[in-house]
C-alpha cells in the first residue's frame, strides 16, 4: 500500500518561540500511531530548532519550503539542500504555486532543485497545479501532466522511486474553494496514469499524490477516501495543531 502523508506548509508564518511551540504542540498531541506519515514545512530558519525538538519523535519529519538549484557558493540569501539535510529535515517542498509565481520558478529549474535534493538524500514533495482560466478552458490535464514531464520525466527509476508529488489547483490555495473529491481523484488518476506512461504502473502505483488547497478537518476524510488521494499538503489549517491533527486523523 502506499504511504500516506499529511505535510503541514507553515508558509512564511510564525517567528521562531510560535513555531517551536506549534511543532511541540503537534508532537504532544499526536500518538506516533496515526495512520499518515506527519511532515512539517517550516521556514528555513525554523527548521533546525524544530528538528531538534520534534524530527523523528512520534515519527513525525521536517521539511523545508524551498532549495536551492545550486550546490553552494556566492549565492546570496540562498539555502542549499544540503544545508537543509544537515539541520535533520528529511523532506522539501519544491514547485509550489507561490514560489512559481512569486519568485519565477520554471519547470526547468525545478527539475535541477530535484535533482539536487535527491543527491542530498532529500525527499522533494514536488507541488503542481493550474491556475483558474486553465481550469476554466477545460485543459488543466495537459498542463499539470507538463509540469510533471519537464521536472520528473529525466530522473532514474530508482530517483523517481524517491518522489512525493503534491496536486495543488491555484484557484482552490487559501480561497476557501476545496477542488471537489471527484475533482481531485480524476486529477490524482490522470497523474497516475502519465507518471505510469514514462516509469512503469508499478511505480506509479507506488508514488504518494497529496491534494493540497483549502484541505480542512471537515472535507479531509471526503478527500483522503478517494483512491488515488494519498493524503495533503496544508496550508492555513497547519497553523493549528488540533485543526492539522484533525486532517491527519481523517485516516
Ligand atoms: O498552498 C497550500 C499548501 O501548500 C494550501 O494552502 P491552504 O490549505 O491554506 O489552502
Amino acid at each position: 500500500m502506499r504511504q500516506k502523508i499529511v505535510a503541514g506548509n507553515w508558509k512564511m508564518n510564525n517567528d521562531l518561540e510560535a513555531g517551536k511551540k506549534l511543532a511541540l504542540e503537534v508532537l504532544e498531541k499526536s500518538t506516533g500511531s496515526e495512520k499518515a506519515q506527519i511532515v512539517l514545512g517550516t521556514p528555513y530558519i525554523h527548521l533546525t530548532a524544530v528538528a531538534a525538538d520534534v524530527a523523528g519523535k512520534n515519527g513525525i519529519e521536517i521539511a523545508a519550503q524551498n532549495c536551492s538549484d545550486k550546490a553552494s557558493g556566492a549565492y546570496t540569501g540562498e539555502i542549499s539542500a544540503s544545508m537543509v539535510k544537515s539541520t535533520g529535515a528529511n523532506y522539501v517542498i519544491l514547485g509550489h504555486s507561490e514560489r512559481r509565481e512569486y519568485f519565477s520558478e520554471s519547470n526547468e529549474l525545478l527539475a535541477a532543485k530535484v535533482d539536487i535534493a535527491l543527491e542530498n538524500g532529500l525527499t522533494p514533495i514536488f507541488c503542481c497545479g493550474e491556475p483558474l482560466e486553465i481550469r476554466e478552458a477545460g485543459t488543466m490535464y495537459e498542463f499539470v501532466k507538463e509540469q510533471l514531464t519537464e521536472s520528473l520525466f529525466h530522473l532514474s527509476a530508482e530517483d523517481f522511486a524517491k518522489i512525493t508529488i503534491a496536486y495543488e489547483p491555484i484557484w482552490a490555495i487559501g480561497t476557501g474553494k476545496t477542488a471537489s473529491s471527484e475533482q481531485a481523484q480524476e486529477m490524482h488518476k490522470e497523474l497516475r496514469d502519465h507518471l505510469a506512461s514514462k516509469f512503469g504502473q508499478e511505480a506509479a502505483d507506488a508514488c504518494p499524490i497529496l491534494y493540497g488547497g483549502s484541505c480542512k478537518p471537515g472535507n479531509a476524510k471526503e478527500l483522503f477516501s478517494q483512491a488515488d488521494v494519498d493524503g495533503g499538503l496544508i496550508g492555513g489549517a497547519s497553523l493549528n495543531a488540533d485543526d492539522f491533527l484533525a486532517i491527519v486523523n481523517a485516516f
